[in-house]
């Protein structure tokens, strides 16, 4: 992979992105490497200076071989390299960055998720079935992991959601080289608001749904910005997949229909949904039955490019949870317009684990434990309401805390989720960064009416988990929410080991059966 200092003008210039070039050298020269971090620079570099960029960075890309530096004004620590001076420097990266890789996306029918709840464990599902559709050729770029084929070294921990636009399009690269053809994606908002997947058009786009979320200092000012964000998606998408039910459906249809025809648009809802707009609903999804170790559903094509997909039938889940039957039936469309059949599909989704999703535990002489990645006021609304209607009203004992640095309106959200659906509340730390966790929990503490929710504070994990359980009864709900299967928390911009908290809950559970 190579790119020469004239490539690279003329592609900002296309873009529009150029304001000037300082020349230092051969333009035709290829440069053999591309960073954004300073630690991975290596001979004949073209790096980037974004974000939080402290100029010392280009000195040190400059003493390690970078030859070229791409940002929004002169530096004088970039004397003696040529300067690529632009106007949105996340832009140019990603204009950059796929020309760099040589345009991986063309190789790969991309199916992308957005949405507030719901995007890990949809693309999950995706990327399950089309693994058998595409014998085993299927990418998945999820919050939880990055899988770029087959072999044990091409899977590993994401950082981000959606990855920096470079390290996106080398990833992708990477795929192709390991001969994927297909590729399902998370797209957060962050994604387009820092520009991560400028330029790329997926094949398949999705909206789950939306609620408030990720409005604070380091994400996005306001509501209306989340979901402009978020609204991208579709804009950017040839096909597009809606949740009928999703909140500000009219908005979210129309930036579908934007720049893309309405019989490539499709939308699917609960059988018994009636929209009040002037839509067709192509897929209608129905429960049958929820046991306490699977569900089955029904998927219904409703219209006539609905049916030719030829998805119709009934599903089965190991992933209970009324939501994941959405998820599920999200996921069977946009395995659907990537060319999987019905028995791929329902294959697919039927054994599905995902981590922190979900997970449960049967404690002898307690109750049952309920491990969920739930961490806002509509996912544990989803989560607590499920469990309430499936349990029958049990007695739910809820384990959670909230994150330091963002997310801050998770913290009242909790406290009004606690008051309408729980009986006693044990306030933790989770991920609680440069903020004190005790400070966090007093603010969700102080939403709380505890005549209704009995709630203490217990700020070692642990010991929280270990409490929950142990005061449990046969028949009550242990619900030990928002961490999912996360192994660390993040403590003062250090991820400190975690031993998560199912391996805890077992751990408390053998301590109770000796
Ligand atoms: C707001 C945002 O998008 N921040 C991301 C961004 O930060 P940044 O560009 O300011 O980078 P920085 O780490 O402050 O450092 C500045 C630059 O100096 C470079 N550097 C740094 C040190 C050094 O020695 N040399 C050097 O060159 C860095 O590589 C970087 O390019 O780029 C970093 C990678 O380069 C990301 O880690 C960081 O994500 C932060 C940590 C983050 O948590 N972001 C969250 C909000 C996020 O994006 N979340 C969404 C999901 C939420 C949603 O659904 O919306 C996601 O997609 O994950
Ligand atoms: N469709 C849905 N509607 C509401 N809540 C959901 C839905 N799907 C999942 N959830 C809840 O949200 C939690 C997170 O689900 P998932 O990881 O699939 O979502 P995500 O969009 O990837 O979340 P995040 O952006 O926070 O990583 C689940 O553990 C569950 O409690």
């Amino acid at each position: 992979m190579a790119l020469t200092l004239d490539a690279c003008t003329l592609i900002l210039k296309e873009h529009h992105l150029l304001k000037s070039v300082a020349l230092n050298g051969d333009p035709t020269l290829n440069m053999t490497g591309i960073a954004y971090d300073s630690r991975q620079v290596t001979a004949d570099t073209l790096f980037f200076c974004k974000g939080n960029f402290r100029p010392v960075y280009l000195t040190d890309a400059k003493e390690l071989g970078a030859v070229t530096y791409v940002a929004e004004k002169a530096l004088v620590e970039g004397n003696g390299m040529n300067a690529l001076i632009v106007t949105n420097v996340q832009k140019a990266m990603a204009v950059l960055s796929a020309a760099f890789y040589d345009y991986p996306q063309d190789s790969l029918f991309i199916v992308a998720y957005t949405g507030t709840k719901g995007k890990t464990t949809a693309a999950y599902f995706t990327q399950s079935i089309l693994q058998a559709a595409t014998r085993q050729k299927t990418a998945l770029f999820s919050t939880i992991d990055r899988v770029l084929g087959p072999k044990p070294v091409d899977r590993f921990k994401s950082d981000l959601t959606t990855p920096e636009s470079l390290d996106l399009f080398r990833d992708m690269r990477k795929a192709v080289e390991n001969g994927m053809t297909h590729l399902v994606m998370e797209v957060s908002s962050q994604a387009y608001k820092k520009n991560r997947v400028y330029g790329l058009t997926f094949d398949v786009g999705f909206f789950l749904n939306i609620s408030p979320d990720h409005v604070g200092p380091n994400e996005h000012p306001s509501f209306e910005d989340y979901l402009h964000c978020k609204l991208q998606l579709l804009v950017n998408s040839r096909h597009c997949v809606i949740n009928a039910q999703t909140q500000y459906f009219t908005d979210v249809y129309a930036a579908a229909t934007a720049t893309t025809d309405a019989k490539s648009i499709y939308l699917f809802a609960e059988a018994d949904y009636q929209s009040d707009q002037p839509v067709t609903i192509d897929f209608r999804f129905e429960n049958l039955e929820t046991g306490l170790a699977e569900s089955r559903f029904k998927i219904t094509a409703a219209s006539t490019k609905a049916i030719q997909l030829g998805l119709s039938g009934s599903y089965q889940l190991r992933l209970i949870g009324d939501f994941n039957e959405s998820n599920a039936t999200a996921a069977v469309i946009g395995a659907g317009l990537a060319g999987a059949d019905l028995t791929r599909a329902q294959q697919g989704i039927r054994d599905l684990q995902i981590p922190g999703r979900m997970e449960t535990l049967a404690v002898p002489g307690h109750g049952q434990v309920y491990v969920d990645y739930a961490h806002n006021y509509a996912s544990m609304k989803a989560l607590l309401s499920f469990l309430q209607k499936e349990y029958k009203q049990p007695r739910l004992l809820v384990v959670v805390g909230s994150p330091g640095d963002k997310g801050v309106s998770r913290r009242a959200g909790f406290s009004q989720v606690l008051n309408e659906y729980a009986d006693r509340a044990i306030l933790t730390t989770d991920d609680p960064g440069f903020e004190d966790p005790a400070a966090i929990a007093s603010e969700i503490l102080a939403g709380i009416d505890q005549q209704k929710v009995v709630t203490t504070v217990e700020i070692d994990r642990a010991a929280a988990i270990e409490q929950a359980i142990v005061e449990s009864k046969p028949g009550e709900i242990v619900v030990l929410a928002a961490k999912g299967a996360d192994a660390y928390q993040k403590v003062r911009g250090v991820d400190t080991p975690y031993p998560t908290d199912m391996v805890i809950a077992k751990q408390v559970a053998a301590r109770l059966a000796n």
